[in-house]
């Protein structure tokens, strides 16, 4: 059978892993597509060490690519938002197929993306977009497609993740092991977006839209990065039976949809208190299955490939079986109608417990004048550590609250930070129970 030619653009960490993927895998992958899947080009900037092209045909010029009327599928691995979106609508225009790994363009140009692929009837196909290696969306748009989506709750970053593991596990610094994940591969080209909760906050927004059937909102994640989260933190979180970790967080509540990226106190027993290094896992709660886990490699050259191969597989056996892509590419039917218009929250409606570190001065009553700010705006304390003064006459003084509304939260915050008695910005880290065991 006529094989399906692949145009690849990018060749770096996840173009290179993809190469590899796609050559070493070539007859089990054929045998699966019903058809051989090859590379008819490849566009990059730099050569990858890693791949060896003798033989196929290349280009400095990802738009040769895009026009290039041998290739049957373009598959963007370059990154980036403008170059990455007029590339990938031109191969749409072209009557292409697209897989694409890049989140950012998803999250901000999906829904331009998706009605210029549904008017010409082609895949666009994003799998290796959230979570790498993990096939969550294959899961959450397919496998759990009878339930009622209630909640999705993860570990989305690889980098972040990295980093809070290597940092508590061996003391580590933050930018010493935030260049270890640059140096493998993990980070993206601004890792701020890793460390500042973006690139989470861009997969929230695809697993959201997948889940809910609302339109890609990413303007509207509340996002939230790592890089205030100290190790006094990460041992008082300890004392009191807790891990931090970076959540996406999206529940359906009679208000609307959360949409949020922050640092979170979770048990430790529970499942994604104990999901580490590069790895994510997301938690699926769906009316009728109950809670579901999907967990795995989030970041890295092969586990993203497996991802975008897998994508390639797809775009094979549907050009096969000669359908119109049979799955929508948000997962509910149509692309304008049947769209849901559940509002996204704004986080000051967000109900949730908090941790709170806060240095005060060594006097009597401060503790009590803290209480009483708490306990007018309606706030309850679950767990009180206060510690010995380490800090000069500054002592540390650790909360842990019971539910509450942001908007009262921020207010508390704002009363205590104004107290005499208080030094600096207090640190605030919310609490989620995920009961994704029950
Ligand atoms: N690294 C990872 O583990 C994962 C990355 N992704 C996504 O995959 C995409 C690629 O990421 P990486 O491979 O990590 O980045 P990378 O920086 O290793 O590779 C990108 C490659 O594209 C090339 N490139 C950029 N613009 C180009 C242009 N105009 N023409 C030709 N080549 C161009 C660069 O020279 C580079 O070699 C990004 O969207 C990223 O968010 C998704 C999941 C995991
Ligand atoms: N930079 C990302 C790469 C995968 O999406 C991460 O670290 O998770
Ligand atoms: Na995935």
């Amino acid at each position: 059978m006529k094989p399906v030619r692949v145009g690849l653009c990018g060749l770096g960490t996840v173009g290179g892993g993809t190469f590899n993927v796609l050559t070493r895998n070539a007859d089990d992958i054929a045998r699966r597509a019903g058809r051989p899947i090859v590379i008819e080009q490849v566009a990059y900037r730099s050569l990858n060490p890693d791949c060896d092209i003798t033989g196929i045909k290349t280009t400095q010029d990802v738009f040769e690519v895009a026009n290039n009327p041998d290739v049957d599928v373009l598959v963007e691995l370059i990154g980036g938002y403008d170059v990455a979106r007029e590339l990938v609508l031109t191969a749409i225009e072209n009557g292409k197929h697209v897989v694409t790994a890049n989140k950012a363009l998803i999250a901000v140009y999906g829904n331009e993306i998706f009605q210029a692929a549904h008017k010409k009837g082609v895949i666009v196909a994003f799998e290796a977009a959230v979570a790498g290696g993990i096939p969550v969306i294959k899961s959450l748009r397919e496998g759990l497609g009878a339930n009622r989506i209630e909640w999705v709750a993860g570990i989305i970053n690889g980098t972040g993740n990295y980093i809070l593991t290597h940092m508590r596990d061996e003391g580590r610094a933050f930018e010493d092991v935030l260049a270890e994940a640059q140096a493998l591969g993990y980070a993206e080209s601004d890792p701020t977006f890793d460390v500042e909760g973006i690139d989470a906050a861009h997969k929230l927004t695809i697993l959201a839209s997948i889940a809910y059937g609302v339109p890609l909102q990413f303007e509207k994640a509340y996002t939230e990065g790592i890089s205030r989260v100290t190790a006094e933190d990460v041992e008082q979180a300890d004392n009191l039976g807790y891990v931090i970790k970076h959540l996406g967080i999206s529940k359906r509540t009679e208000a609307g949809l959360e949409l949020r990226v922050h640092p979170t106190l979770i048990p430790k027993e529970r499942l994604l208190a104990n999901v580490h290094g590069v790895k994510n896992a997301i938690a699926v709660m769906g009316d009728a299955v109950g809670p579901t886990l999907y967990y795995g490699a989030g970041a890295g050259a092969e586990p993203t490939a497996s991802a975008v191969v897998a994508d390639l597989l797809d775009v094979a056996r549907d050009i096969t079986t000669a359908h119109h892509y049979r799955v929508p590419y948000l997962a509910f039917s149509g692309i304008d109608e049947d769209v849901s218009q559940l509002p996204i929250m704004p986080m000051e409606d967000i109900v949730t417990a908090y941790y709170l570190r806060l240095l005060a001065v060594d006097r009597p009553g401060v503790l009590a004048r803290v209480a009483t700010i708490l306990s007018e705006q309606g706030i309850s304390i679950e767990a009180l550590i206060q510690k010995e003064a380490t800090e000069g006459e500054l002592v540390p003084i650790i909360l842990l609250t019971h539910r509450t509304r942001e908007k009262q939260m921020n207010e508390a915050i704002r009363l205590i930070e104004s107290l005499a008695d208080i030094a600096g910005p207090l640190t605030r880290i919310r609490v989620e129970s995920l009961d994704e065991q029950e």
